[in-house]
Formats: C-alpha cells, sequence, structure tokens
C-alpha cells in the first residue's frame, strides 16, 4: 500500500507529472515559459512507472501516473537553480492542463469498511473466475488507510465474518489481533449526579461482538484489499465527479496539488488525475462531498426523508489497570444534553487498559450556544465516567459524523455508471449505534451486483446496478432498519427525550417495527437551529487539563494537517456575506459546532456587525458538521490537498 512514508520517498513523482503532459493540445496551450518550468522540474524527478517495493503490487496493471501521491508535509523545497512555477505568467490557468487518466474496471472512492468490502468481494469474483486482469481501484484521502476513519466501536461481525471467515483465526497468519471480545452491557440514564440502571434493549446487546479501534480494523482491511489484487491508493482525494455525455458516471477526478489560497499554481503544482470505470462506487461516509453531488444530480432523495446527523466527539484513554474492565461496555442517555436534545454517551473498555470514551449529540438541536465539545467534556466529569478516567492519560482525539436517518432517509442507491454504499447511503442502525457491518455488507452487495452486471454487459453503454437495490431489499441490512425505524423520530414530541425513550421501549420489546405507520424526521438539521436570543445561551466550565480539555490541546491529539497556502477547501463564497447572514442571529454557533476550532468570529470594529469571520482550514478534522449545521447551508466542505486532514490513532 502507497503510505504517505512511501509518498515522501517519492516526493519528486508528483513533480515529475508535468513532463507527461503528452498530447499535443495541451502542450501548445502552454507559453515557453510554462513549458521550459515543467520539463526542468520534470528532469530533476524519479520516472512515473519506477517500481514500488509492495510485491503485492508488481505484476499488475497500474495507472500511468505516480503511484504515490505527494502530501504537503513531503514536498522538498526546490533548488534555487530550477525555475519556479510561481515566475508563469498570471493568465496561466491549471484547469487549461489536461489531466492524465487511467481506465479500470470498477474505481472506488473511499478507503473506509464499505469501500474496502465492495473491494475485496469484487477482486474475491475475478479471482475465483481466473480473471486477473479484471481492475479494482481504490482512492482514499487519507495519508494512510484507516488514518481518517473514527468510530466508536463495537462490532458486529455479520459482515467480516462473510468475507473473510478466518478474520480471527488462531492459524491464519495475517488475522485481525485488536479485536476484544465483548463482556457485558450496561445502560444507565444520568442525572447531573446520578447513573440510574435501565434495561437495554435487545438491539443494544453485544454477545458475540467485538470491540475494536475501527481505525485499527479499517487498516488492517486495507492490507487484506492489497493481498486479493485491490490496487489501493491511499493519499488521493477525489474531488469531481466525471460524466459521459449521456449523463451517466465516467469515473472521478483528483484534485489539483500545489495551488496557492491565491489560486495560482505554486512551483510544487501537480494536476489532478482522472480515473475512468465503467462502474463508480462512492463510499465516502457520513455526508461525502462527492455524494452529495450525485445524490443532488440523480435526485436520489426523490422519494426518501432528508437525512439527519449526530457529531461524535471520541477519547481513547489509557486507564489504570485496576479501572480496566476488559470487554465492558457502557451506554448512557440524558445528563449532560439538555431533555429536548437527543444523543448518548459510551465507554468500551478494550485492548490493553485502553477505553473508548464518546458522546454522540444528535445535530437537531436548537439551542446555538451548545457545544457538543462543551457538552462531551462535561459528561466525562459525571462520576460514571470520572471514575475510571481519573489517574488515566488521553491519548487520542476525534470527532465525526454519523448518519441518524435511518430507514426512512436511504435514498435512491443506483445511478447510471454506480451506486452509494455504506455511510455514504446511509445504513447505520441508530438504537444499537452500530453501522460497520451493514457499510461492509452495503458494499459486498454492490460488489456483486457489479460483478454481474459487467460480466453480462457486451457493450460500452451505461451499466445500472438494479441487482444491487434489489439486494438490499432482500438483505438483513433492511430489516434491521425497518424494525427500528421509528425510534429515532419518536425523540422530535414535545416530551423530548422522556417521550423518545418511553415510544423506543414500546417499540424494542413490544411492537419490534410491526406497525403500520412509519414516522417521519420534522426538519432538517441546519433547519432546527433558533436563534441565539430565544435559547438559554450555555457557559462551559474552563477545563482542568487533566479531565477535561480546551480544544487545541485535543486537536493536536488528532495529528491533523493542512498546507497553509492552498484554497480553503472550507468553501464560503462572500464571508462578509455569510457573517451578515449568520452571526446576528445565531452569535457564532460555527465556533460552537466545529470540534476542532477551525471558525471564529474576530472583534472587527470596521466591520458592521463588530466581528470579522474566520477560518483556521488547517486545523480541520473531517468531520462535516460545518456542511451539515450551518444554519444558511453556505459551507461547503470539499476535499483539500490528498494525504492531509487527521492522522487518527486508535479511534
Ligand atoms: C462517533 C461514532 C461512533 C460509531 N460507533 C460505531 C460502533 O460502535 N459500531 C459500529 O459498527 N459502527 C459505529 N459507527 C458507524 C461506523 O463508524 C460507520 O457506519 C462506518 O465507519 C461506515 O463505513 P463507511 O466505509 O461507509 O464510511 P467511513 O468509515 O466514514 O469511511 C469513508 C472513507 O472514505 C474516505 N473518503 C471520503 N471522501 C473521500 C473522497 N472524496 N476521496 C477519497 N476518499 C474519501 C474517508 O477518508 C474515509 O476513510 C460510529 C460512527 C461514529 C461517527
Ligand atoms: S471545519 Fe467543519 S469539517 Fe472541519 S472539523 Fe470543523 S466542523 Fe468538522
Amino acid at each position: 500500500m502507497a503510505t504517505a512514508a512511501a509518498a515522501s520517498a517519492r516526493l519528486t513523482t508528483g513533480l515529475c507529472r508535468l513532463a507527461t503532459i503528452s498530447s499535443a493540445t495541451t502542450t501548445s496551450s502552454l507559453t515557453p515559459t510554462q513549458l521550459r518550468g515543467f520539463r526542468c522540474l520534470a528532469t530533476t524527478s524519479t520516472p512515473i512507472n519506477a517500481p514500488r517495493s509492495s510485491p503485492a503490487r508488481s505484476s499488475r496493471r497500474r495507472p500511468a501516473a505516480p503511484l504515490a501521491r505527494v502530501t504537503a508535509t513531503a514536498i522538498r523545497p526546490l533548488s534555487t537553480t530550477v525555475p519556479r512555477l510561481d515566475t508563469l505568467e498570471d493568465t496561466f490557468e491549471p484547469a487549461t492542463i489536461e489531466r492524465e487518466s487511467d481506465s479500470v474496471d470498477v474505481c472506488i472512492v473511499g478507503g473506509g469498511p464499505a469501500g474496502l468490502a465492495a473491494a475485496i468481494r469484487l477482486k474475491q469474483l475475478a479471482n475465483e473466475a481466473g480473471n486477473d486482469e479484471f481492475r479494482v481501484l481504490l482512492l482514499e484521502k487519507a495519508g494512510e488507510i484507516g488514518a481518517h476513519i473514527l468510530s466508536g466501536a463495537v462490532i458486529q461481525p455479520t459482515a467480516i465474518d462473510e468475507l473473510l471467515p478466518d478474520w480471527l483465526d488462531e492459524g491464519n497468519e495475517s488475522r485481525f489481533e485488536g479485536a476484544t471480545p465483548a463482556a457485558g452491557d450496561k445502560m444507565r440514564f444520568l442525572t447531573k449526579g446520578m447513573s440510574i440502571p435501565v434495561p437495554a434493549p435487545p438491539q443494544m446487546h453485544n454477545k458475540g461482538n467485538y470491540i475494536v479501534s475501527l481505525n485499527e480494523f479499517t487498516k488492517w482491511l486495507g492490507e487484506r484489499a492489497e493481498e486479493v489484487g485491490v490496487e489501493v491508493y491511499p493519499g488521493f482525494a477525489a474531488s469531481e465527479v466525471l460524466y459521459h455525455a449521456d449523463g451517466s458516471v465516467k469515473g472521478v477526478a483528483t484534485n489539483d496539488l500545489g495551488i496557492a489560497r491565491t489560486g495560482k499554481p505554486k512551483e510544487t503544482f501537480e494536476r489532478g488525475m482522472e480515473f475512468h470505470a465503467r462502474i463508480t462506487l462512492f463510499g465516502e461516509g457520513c455526508h461525502g462531498s462527492l455524494s452529495k453531488q450525485v445524490i443532488k444530480k440523480f435526485d436520489l432523495r426523490s422519494e426518501s426523508q432528508p437525512q439527519t446527523y449526530g457529531l461524535g466527539v471520541k477519547e481513547v484513554w489509557e486507564v489504570q489497570p485496576e479501572k480496566f474492565k476488559k470487554g465492558e461496555i457502557v451506554h448512557s442517555m440524558g445528563y449532560p444534553l439538555p431533555y429536548d436534545t437527543y444523543g448518548g454517551g459510551w465507554m468500551y473498555h478494550f485492548g490493553d487498559n485502553l477505553v473508548s470514551i464518546g458522546l454522540v449529540t444528535a445535530l437537531d438541536y436548537t439551542n446555538p450556544w451548545l457545544s457538543p465539545y462543551g457538552e462531551f467534556q462535561k459528561m466525562k466529569q459525571h462520576p460514571l465516567y470520572r471514575d475510571v478516567l481519573e489517574g488515566g492519560k488521553c491519548i487520542s482525539y476525534g470527532a465525526r459524523a454519523i448518519i441518524e436517518g435511518g430507514f426512512q432517509s436511504i435514498p435512491k442507491v443506483a445511478f447510471p455508471g454506480g451506486a452509494l454504499i455504506g455511510d455514504s447511503a446511509g445504513f447505520v442502525n441508530v438504537p444499537k449505534i452500530k453501522g460497520s457491518h451493514n457499510a461492509m455488507k452495503s458494499g459486498m452487495l454492490a460488489a456483486e451486483a457489479t460483478w454481474t452486471a459487467l460480466q453480462g454487459s457486451t457493450d460500452s453503454g451505461a451499466v445500472f446496478l438494479y441487482d444491487y437495490e434489489d439486494f438490499l431489499r432482500k438483505s438483513f441490512i433492511w430489516r434491521e432498519l425497518k424494525e427500528v425505524r421509528n425510534m429515532r423520530p419518536s425523540f422530535h414530541t414535545p416530551l423530548g427525550i422522556y417521550g423518545g425513550i418511553m415510544y423506543s421501549g414500546l417499540e424494542a420489546f413490544i411492537l419490534k417495527g410491526r406497525v403500520p405507520w412509519t414516522l417521519k424526521h420534522k426538519v432538517t438539521d441546519h433547519e432546527a437551529t433558533k436563534p441565539a436570543d430565544q435559547c438559554t445561551k450555555i457557559e462551559y466550565p474552563k477545563p482542568d487539563g487533566k479531565l477535561t480539555f480546551d480544544i487545541l490541546t485535543s486537536v493536536s491529539r488528532t495529528g491533523t494537517n493542512h498546507e497553509e497556502d492552498q484554497p480553503v477547501h472550507l468553501q464560503v463564497k462572500d464571508w462578509d456575506k455569510h457573517t451578515a447572514e449568520t452571526y446576528p442571529a445565531f452569535k457564532g454557533l460555527e465556533n460552537r459546532f466545529c470540534p476542532a476550532g477551525v471558525y471564529e468570529y474576530v472583534d472587527d470594529p470596521s466591520k458592521p456587525e463588530g466581528v470579522r469571520f474566520q477560518i483556521n482550514a488547517q486545523n480541520c478534522i473531517h468531520c462535516k458538521t460545518c456542511d451539515i449545521k450551518a444554519p444558511n447551508q453556505d459551507i461547503n466542505w470539499q476535499v483539500p490537498q490528498g494525504g492531509e486532514g487527521p492522522k487518527y490513532y486508535m479511534t
């Protein structure tokens, strides 16, 4: 697998891409100065197709382009003897350079559980059929597979048992070693000082499940994908969907690298690359930036309800051995969240003295003074959590949005030339707080539908995965999501959490979804927020630096990094307009909903609102909350340069 480290070792490869601009139209559109710039850069580079160290890949066809993306941190300053691209004329337009392209059978966007399960299943089918020419290529924006994955996680092994039945076998040399068997469930309703035991609904029983770090598990899955012949490309952020003239999806393109904040190319400029495929599977996880576009383009939500989300904020602690109860799973509801805000906490004991602790806050909360990060810090001070953490050490932090809409929010998943898989479609079972098994299974079903469709397709026309939708309806994903469909929306009643708990209890223990009605999600998350002057202001206690932390200390534990001099990937067209439309009513809610301190309103008497909007994009941890919760939907989360973002550890 091409890691960011490998990318670093091959840092000149990216520059060399410029030398491969071979088409006459391409080169003829450049000025002599531009061409000189490219050639000089190219002469300092290693050959594009230099062999990679991975023996698993060496015998396969590969993209004609660099095999490892050059990350921002990996780029070496050029020697002063080399002409700099910033000497190029102001008129130089990166988009005028034609992109290199590579054609594969299936392109998968996103190396999470869904994308990797789809990729592995496809290659298993191809290998069983003796077709080693069948190319499956997977693009992942993180510098290393798994580095952007954040989850709980207690996993239900249904899908992995089917995909790689020997994944835990002692005799299997490449088994996954980080699985802690679940050993008992506790469910608690919290008040500020009390912890009241409540019966855990059957959906939350975890017998037979495993506690894992999902980012470790995903990394391991990436290695298994390489073993079966998937071409795995971390550090490649897909930024654009490509379409054929007939409107079907043709593939994706990765973004240009080395563009300055001003939009001009720098000396590190590297044009993006196109990946063409008969089928493109979008497995970008919750609220994917390209999935959002295809959902709109093909009107995939025409028959479903809007998607709703939560934000999970998480830490991993190394606790004192006497407080560690291997395999214990604790869930809580109630404190610290207000009664009208859905959500809950978790604490999982796994590995060697490790505890995963987190809080999910539903993003349809109404009070713009609320901070999911601040609520999480408060939760750790409750005796249920404090007693375990005190004396321990926080080793990791992260946050990620989670899909909550469930059955009624599943969009159409197939469209000409592609499909949505995993959280990109939205298969999380919210009462279970689990989505990884459904994400993997959906990827596997899409893979099987793709394989059948491509075997049966003799012409080069658009392929439509009718079977995928059909397979989904017949699968356990459909059955389990349908059964719990009314639980999450039942929390929308005026009784808030109390009404929801009562109705959900009835559904969980007696009705089990066998009712003729389907409750609706009342409003989208961004519409749910009330003006600040209609809500009680919330003051969060100052962090103590032992149990609770300020946001920048937490961000430093994510390892996140983005090169500063690049176009801001949190796209707000007009910052002053955004301020005028958002600040007076919501008094800086972006600062409170962002779990990484990216947004700020800085005092500025020269501005009509008395404040200036500021985006500290380097801190972003790719949770997608701003794109979901911005009240006027004027923040567009776009992929930054490939290889950037968090470098999560044990999340
Ligand atoms: C706080 C929290 C707690 C959870 N707890 C549990 C639990 O206990 N058990 C459980 O089973 N599930 C849990 N889930 C749900 C589970 O994590 C998800 O269902 C699962 O990770 C979805 O897998 P996925 O592959 O669809 O998406 P993801 O895991 O999100 O993976 C998507 C991948 O695609 C990459 N990507 C995105 N866009 C692009 C792009 N344009 N180009 C290239 N790469 C891209 C991302 O970097 C990422 O690596 C939890 C989720 C959260 C947020
Ligand atoms: S900027 Fe947006 S995506 Fe990035 S961490 Fe903040 S809320 Fe999440």
